[in-house]
């Protein structure tokens, strides 16, 4: 393997520049700049983020999910909270974010804590879910292990009988967490390697800004 991963090209540029002097005092302005560059430049799902969490025995875990808003209390996503990745937050709301958008060479790292926006949210965040989706988080199994498709087939059948019967129906593990970041950090690839970071830490006065070594 190792031959065949040496001649790949990686952060072969051309990348934006970065001026670390012209950038916004707190950090969700320069996320929404970048969030809005991906989305410009068509890359593919760049709302989509790896979400690292650690269990009640301190082991940690990630996945990919979906960023579905941003606002003053922080970044949003949406999943079933009866799951692993609800179960690990319980125990322990301490997350990480993480963002890559290869063709700008950039990537942002969060570190803070997740908690579970207003109920009222959660229901609107699940009402807004295509049929198949709800459908499949109604049956509040993620993650289980799957006996046989069968089984998979007829769960999902009974639950879109009770969307034809009840189409407000919400399912009542859906979680939208938010998390609270107080340390989030940009990184501008370079070409040669001579990368730009900027990390902004939460103080009590508001956001400390540091360069940082690439
Ligand atoms: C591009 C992409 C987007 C995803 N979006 C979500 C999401 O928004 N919510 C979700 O619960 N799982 C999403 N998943 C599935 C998760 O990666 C994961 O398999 C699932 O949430 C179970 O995680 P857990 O066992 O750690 O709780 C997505 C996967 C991919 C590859």
């Amino acid at each position: 393997m190792r031959d065949e991963l040496r001649i790949l090209k990686s952060l072969a540029g051309p990348f934006p520049a970065f001026e670390a002097d012209l950038t916004p005092d707190e950090p969700r302005e320069l996320f929404s700049t970048w969030l809005r560059n991906a989305i410009e430049a068509e890359i593919k799902e760049p709302h989509a983020m790896v979400l690292s969490t650690v269990d009640a025995n301190g082991v940690p875990d990630a996945r990919v999910l979906i960023l579905k808003n941003l606002d003053q209390r922080g970044w949003h996503f949406a999943t079933t909270g009866s799951g692993p990745k609800g179960r690990q937050i319980a125990a322990n709301p301490s997350v990480a974010l993480t963002f890559y958008w290869p063709q700008l060479g950039r990537q942002v790292r969060l570190r803070g804590m997740a908690f579970q926006a207003e109920a009222h949210e959660r229901y609107a965040d699940f009402r807004a879910r295509a049929a198949g989706a709800k459908a499949v988080a109604l049956t509040e199994r993620q993650s289980e292990v799957l006996g046989s498709s069968q089984e998979l087939d007829d769960a999902l059948a009974l639950q879109h009988r009770r969307l034809q019967d009840e189409p407000d129906l919400v399912s009542a593990n859906w979680a939208l967490f938010i998390v609270m970041p107080h340390e989030v950090e940009f990184w501008q690839g370079d070409s040669e390697r001579r990368h730009h970071r900027l990390r902004y830490r939460r103080e009590k006065a508001g956001w400390l800004k540091e360069r940082l070594w690439p």
